[in-house]
């Protein structure tokens, strides 16, 4: 089977302006440096507001951190009268690595549709930055056992039209709506029944050296009490994490779940 690097990426969500922002990344890496943190092992990376990236990135080139960062949205657009929308182009300047795309606080609180998402993967991929394409139920569809149809609908609408090529660098994140921010952690279980059907799904897309390529993160309520099982599942190979990547500890004991 083709190894895949661990991704750990904290999604601040709307918290921390740029001087907090600051402070909370210098935290890590210090938490991250006395936990001997292997990046080679384990990916780490922070998905801050977009009033904070500067300062991010302004910190990470000048110390020259390991950590790597990204943003939470962008534009499907490149340029032009999109009053607050932010382009890609933008976000590469930066020096972003990732970006999120369809998170369900963007697909339910902003109506964004696939098609919609479909368009910002492809903005993504216009301008090198690798999306973290997120996807998930909520717990209607929980309820009715159709979490596995639901995903994979997502997914696939998503992916329309994306290439081989590009399509192996993608990461994607399965969210269930019902466990973000709740404290109600998916089983490891449910986590990977939905991930590997998610990995069955690119394999029938594309093919299955290319789905077996691609790293498929799981989110929701994630803290270093429940990282371990989480990640001891075949087709979870990292997390999304909000609440607890706030704080700089937390968030690196997540990381080193290999190490500790
Ligand atoms: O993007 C992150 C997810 O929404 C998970 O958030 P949470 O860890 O606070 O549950």
């Amino acid at each position: 089977m083709t190894s895949r690097t661990p991704l750990m990426a904290g999604n601040w969500k709307m918290n921390l302006d740029h001087l907090q922002a600051t402070q909370l990344v210098q935290k890590l890496d210090w938490s991250l440096k006395d936990a001997e943190h292997d990046y080679a092992a384990v990916e780490v990376a922070v998905l801050p507001p977009f009033t904070a990236l500067r300062t991010v990135q302004t910190l990470v080139d000048g110390d020259k951190l390991s950590i790597r960062y990204g943003a939470q949205d962008l534009s499907p657009e490149d340029e032009g009268a999109y009053t607050g929308d932010v382009s890609g182009a933008f976000l590469a300047k930066l020096g972003c690595t990732y970006v999120a795309v369809g998170h369900s606080e963007r697909r339910e609180g902003h109506g964004e549709s696939d098609e919609l998402l479909n368009r910002k993967v492809q903005a993504a991929y216009r301008h090198g930055i690798t999306p973290i394409l997120c996807c998930g139920e909520g717990i209607d569809v929980r309820k009715e056992g159709k979490q596995v149809e639901h995903v994979l609908a997502q997914i696939e609408a998503d992916l329309v039209g994306i290439p081989v090529e590009q399509v192996t660098s993608i990461v994607i994140a399965y969210e269930p709506i019902w466990a973000i921010g709740t404290g109600e952690v998916a089983t490891p279980d449910d986590a990977q029944e939905v991930c590997g059907a998610i990995r069955g799904k690119l394999a029938e897309l594309y093919d299955q050296a290319t789905a077996d390529g691609i790293r498929i993160l799981y989110g929701g309520s994630v803290k270093s009490s429940n990282v371990a099982e989480i990640m001891s599942q075949t087709d979870v190979d990292g997390a999304l994490v909000g609440g607890a990547s706030l704080k700089p500890e937390e968030f690196a004991k997540i990381c080193g779940f290999q190490s500790a």
